[in-house]
């Protein structure tokens, strides 16, 4: 160690950090909860800590103040994405926009997605079918309290979610009485649950090379096979879309009515080339697929648990829906700017429980000093959104769900982002903030708003809070709870 420093130099020295082992170096330190250990090492070394986790150089913070340094001052150093092998095999060799390294082609895809598919118009176009969606929940839930049966809210929540991407993105729906066929749903399922764990788990042959060569589990091997279903199902939605528009002739597709392959499939390309080949249009809906659904899910499960373990919350989330929106009509998009309540809730939410622990990881491109610290090129970087919302120095009562703490004193409206106090963080910031976020944010008020204010909802059991790790951080056990009807029959009825 002392050596190391003295080669640096006084000038470059790391950020402080916990003992390393050779070789691992602090890979060992970590358990099933890597992001609870990381926020012990920020209480014990301070707010910026280094770590070598195998050959990799790696920071990680919980400070607001540290993480605008790295997202916004330094934001062109910190952009860039890591090299991992679930990057390579699962996002189509980093050709997507979530997992590509920083430079011109991650700059492209992400101007299509900003410019062709999330715009303000194009998401617009799709509230008949979010709205169609809701009443399918609603439907749905009141279906099983009519029969006395307890609701999977896992279950339920996951199908809303997914339902409302796919129809964005592929014109089809997988689950539920209209759904693409049921083989096709549970390929489809299937798939997305593989992608989804391959995608959180912390691979050590990103950290190890030679681990590669031993590969226990055959994590490698499995990514090979799910990158291989993943891309036929891609292939074919892909056909689809080509054969239907063949079909259809080019004046008769509506703008409005396309999803978003056929806005891809449609963008104009230059010299008679298309202006997107395959591989870019299945790695950029791969992604929204992925971005998308897991986040929002597990973001109203987390809100229905903690909702549902505090009734004096449920009180007045519904005393603000009863006095908003009234007994005589369902909840609508247009009413979600003025549920202040439940969106310091969601805010809340965020707060203990945020979709992403990590956001998606951070890589530097070149060598840079944090608080006079030298960061080398090439470093990961672990914002812990986690610890973040659970910092002691900036909560007080962390442990406690409590929506008020949100509240603004001039009554003013509530915004479920970072603000400018960084105190949460739920879709980060700088260049690589989520550019679905507008949507993400619908989606989880849309369905909670719904579900509280159709149903009364009390537990079935202890409502525990445990979470598991992974690129997002679901509820360990799936919510169950019973749900009791509160407004007139005629609302529930799906056909109205
Ligand atoms: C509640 C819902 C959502 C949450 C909490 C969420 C959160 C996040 C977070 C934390 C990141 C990582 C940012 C970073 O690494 O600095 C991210 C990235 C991203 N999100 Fe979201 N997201 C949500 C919904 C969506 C939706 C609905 C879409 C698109 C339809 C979307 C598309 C993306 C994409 C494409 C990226 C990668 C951006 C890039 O690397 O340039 N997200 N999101």
């Amino acid at each position: 160690k002392f050596i190391d420093r003295s080669l640096r130099g006084p000038k470059e020295q790391l950020p402080p950090g916990p003992p390393k082992w050779p070789i691992v170096g602090n890979l060992l330190q970590l358990g099933q909860y890597p992001h609870r250990d990381f926020a012990t090492f920020c209480d014990k070394y301070g707010p910026l800590v280094y770590l070598k986790l195998g050959q990799v150089h790696a920071i990680t913070t919980n400070d607001p103040s540290i993480i605008q340094e790295i997202l916004v001052r330094q934001d062109h150093i910190f952009a860039s994405r890591p090299h991992t092998l679930a990057a390579v095999h699962l996002a189509y060799g980093r050709g997507d926009v979530a997992l590509a390294p920083l430079g011109p082609h991650w700059k492209r895809m992400r101007r299509i997605c900003m410019e062709h598919l999330l715009t303000t118009r194009r998401l617009e176009s799709f509230a008949r079918h979010r709205e169609d969606e809701a009443q399918h929940l609603v439907a749905d839930v009141w279906a099983q309290a009519q029969s006395g049966k307890p609701i999977n809210l896992r279950k339920v929540l996951g199908g809303f979610s997914m339902n409302n991407v796919t129809r964005m993105l592929l014109g089809k729906q997988y689950f539920g009485s209209e759904s693409a066929g049921p083989e096709e749903a549970m390929e489809f399922m299937h798939i997305t649950h593989e992608l989804f764990w391959l995608l959180g788990v912390i691979y050590l042959g990103d950290y190890l090379p030679m681990w590669r060569w031993i590969d226990l589990s055959g994590c490698e091997k499995k990514m090979r096979e799910v990158e291989k279903r993943v891309d036929d199902f891609h292939c074919k939605i892909i056909e689809e879309h080509r054969e239907a528009r063949r079909k259809k002739k080019k004046e008769q597709q509506e703008d409005d009515e396309m999803d978003f392959v056929d806005v891809l499939l449609s963008l104009p390309g230059e010299n008679g080339r298309d202006h997107m080949d395959d591989v870019e249009i299945k790695a950029l809906i791969q992604d929204m697929i992925a971005a998308a659904t897991d986040t929002s899910a597990v973001t109203n499960e987390w809100a229905m648990a903690e909702v549902i373990k505090h009734p004096r919350v449920l009180h007045k989330i519904q005393q603000e829906l009863d006095s908003v929106v009234g007994p005589n009509r369902m909840v609508n998009e247009s009413d979600l700017p003025h549920l202040n309540y439940l969106r310091c809730v969601v805010r809340e939410t965020f707060r203990m429980h945020p979709a992403g622990p990590f956001l998606i990881p951070h890589e530097s491109l070149s060598a840079t000093t944090i608080n006079g610290y030298h960061i080398p090129a090439g470093t990961r970087v672990f914002i812990n959104t986690h610890g973040l919302g659970r910092n002691t120095k900036i909560w007080d009562n962390v442990e406690e769900f409590r929506p008020e703490r949100h509240w603004l004193a001039d009554g003013s409206r509530v915004e479920i982002s970072h603000g400018a106090d960084f105190m949460i963080l739920p879709f980060s910031a700088g260049k690589r903030k989520c550019p679905g976020a507008p949507l993400g944010v619908t989606l989880v008020l849309m369905a909670l708003a719904r579900l509280f204010h159709c149903f009364d909802w009390t537990p079935l059991d202890h409502v525990d809070t445990a979470e598991v790790y992974g690129m997002t951080m679901p509820k360990a056990e799936p919510l169950i709870a019973m749900a009791r009807p509160r407004l007139a029959k005629h609302l529930y009825n799906w056909s109205q």
